[in-house]
């Protein structure tokens, strides 16, 4: 699914008012009844609401929201902050619409910010998408206050004060939601792990922005939906025999560390692999014949660390290398000599990014549009350089995707993934839980099995952490997050690709 930026929102907007022959304040209508859908759910009609309201069509929201809440019955007060005179047009027809039921307080200057105890539930509708500069004055007054109370804060499509696909300026306020509720589609701030004190829990409710629209529109971010991930799940042939799905070769593990071997291995078979070679040093044969009978294993001649590479090594359609490996200088030769004599696609994680990292001859010998790295944050740090912000960091991964023409998946609460050619696809599965020693480990294994099967490496990243996401939220159920290992992730991957196969 796309991510829209806020122009296009716009474009959006006018597009839809156009082919449906509404007017904007019908879609602002349409808008604050989805939110108040969602509202009504969540909060009894015994709350007590405020809401705060800016001077743009965020505002004229929280104004209609208040007038259906008032209509449902709840008890409901509105704050119009700032210079009234110079409100967008909807919201002025809103305000007429609301004040012959209500009156409305104004809060130009800070002592009539009322006080909010923990028991009122605020929606805060200051701005939105509009936002154009940092929030200061009387409206950061108005953020502060609120911030400082314990009252549950839920925010109309987005939490003011932030942009909604750029860095936001230090200087100003931003709200700290509870709730975060954002119109027909996330916005990519949301996505951030440098915004999650700012959105909460965000959730998206549709409000009939044309469709035409968003699948004309130009883009190069998006978002994974499970109608995504199953749209790319190929159904396994009636008439199959293993050789079809491929034969992976995982080169992982080390003295002490035998055990991400072993994490990688499982998830690789559990994710479809026809075949599953492993070599690992000498000291974890047994290990893995023991853990894995499913794999073949090879034993390096090294006792303790990767030396060598396999000699028949044509025979393997990807290899997934690095976890559990360790930076010894002979498995630094080793992966110096697999990226100069490979053909094959690879699947590169853990010490295998740190040793690629530490040299820019290993970097330059990257075979082109071949190689997919999946590392967490700091990982990618030793790999592409520290940057500033969220933002700047996901266009140095790009960049380094379009000079190395690879793939990146940087793991994380939102894994995001870089393509050689620019686009960004953010996940939304997986949980806390999985915040866990080896869950990486899973990933490389589901990510080479599926490479293993053919599908296009862009396919395997998409496909690969959805459905890592979806066994660890599976997991979630039934172990909980502060229980859950990387096992249960593997355990429950036969569920999750169930569930995309409808089968469960
Ligand atoms: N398609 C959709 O999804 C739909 C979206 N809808 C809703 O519309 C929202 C977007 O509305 P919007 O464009 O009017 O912008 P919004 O965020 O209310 O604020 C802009 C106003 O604030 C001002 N201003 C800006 N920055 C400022 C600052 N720091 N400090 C002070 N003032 C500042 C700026 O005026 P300026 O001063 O720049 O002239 C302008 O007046 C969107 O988030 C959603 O809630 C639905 O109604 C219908 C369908
Ligand atoms: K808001």
């Amino acid at each position: 699914m796309k991510l829209l930026t806020a122009a296009q929102t716009k474009e959006a907007d006018t597009f839809t008012i156009k082919e449906e022959g509404i007017t904007s304040t019908d879609l602002m209508e349409r808008a604050a009844k989805a939110f108040t859908g969602w509202f009504e759910n969540k909060f009894q009609l015994s709350e007590e609401v405020y809401v705060f309201c800016g001077p743009g069509n965020n505002g004229g929201d929280g104004l209609v929201v208040a007038r259906l809440l008032h209509q449902r019955k709840y008890s409901v007060k509105v704050f119009l902050v700032g210079d009234t005179e110079k409100v967008s047009p909807d919201f002025k027809i809103n305000l007429e619409r609301w004040s012959d039921k209500l009156s409305t307080k104004h809060i130009t200057e800070v002592n009539q910010i009322p006080e909010i105890s923990q028991s009122i539930k605020v929606i805060d509708a200051l701005f939105g998408t509009g936002l154009n500069r940092p929030v200061t004055g009387i409206y950061a007054d108005v953020v502060e206050k609120l911030n400082a109370s314990s009252a549950c804060i839920t925010s109309i499509d987005m939490p003011s004060g932030i942009y909604s696909d750029s860095q936001t300026p230090p200087e100003g306020a931003i709200i700290k939601a509870t709730y975060t509720i954002s119109f027909q589609l996330p916005k990519l701030a949301f996505l951030l792990p440098q915004h999650e004190a700012y959105v909460g829990e965000w959730h998206v409710v549709p409000i009939g922005l044309s469709d035409k629209f968003i699948s004309e529109v130009e883009t190069d971010l998006y978002f994974t939906t499970h109608q995504d991930a199953q749209r790319i799940l190929k159904p396994r042939k009636k008439f199959s025999h293993k050789g079809i799905y491929g034969h992976a070769l995982l080169l992982c593990g080390g003295f002490g560390k035998m055990g991400a071997a072993v994490l990688a291995a499982r998830a690789c078979l559990r994710s479809g692999v026809g075949l599953l070679t492993l070599q690992v040093p000498s000291a974890g044969y047994s290990i893995l014949q023991t853990a894995v009978p499913e794999a073949m294993t090879l034993s390096d001649k090294n006792r303790k660390h990767l030396s060598e590479l396999p000699q028949d090594i044509e025979k393997y359609n990807v290899i997934g290398i690095g976890p559990g490996l360790g930076t010894e200088r002979v498995t630094k030769t080793t992966i110096g000599q697999l990226l100069s004599t490979s053909t094959h696609n690879l699947v590169i994680d853990a010490d295998a990014i740190n040793i690629i990292a530490s040299s820019e001859k290993l970097k330059a010998s990257l075979p082109k549009n071949k190689v997919i790295f999946t590392p967490h944050p700091k990982e990618l740090e030793r790999l592409i350089g520290k940057s500033n912000n969220d933002y700047d960091r996901l266009r140095d991964m790009l960049e380094f995707c379009h000079e190395y023409q690879c793939y990146i998946v940087l793991k994380g609460n939102n894994s995001a993934i870089g393509t050689p050619e620019g686009n960004l696809y953010f996940n939304t599965t997986g949980n806390p839980g999985m915040a866990t020693g080896g869950t990486g480990d899973v990933l490389t294994g589901i990510i080479t099995a599926l490479v293993a099967q053919n599908y296009t490496l862009e396919e395997a990243c998409i496909l690969g952490v959805y459905v890592h996401g979806l066994a660890g939220d599976l997991a979630l159920k039934s172990v909980g997050d502060i229980a859950m290992i990387a096992s249960d992730v593997t355990d429950h991957l036969p569920q999750a690709f169930m569930h995309l196969q409808q089968l469960s």
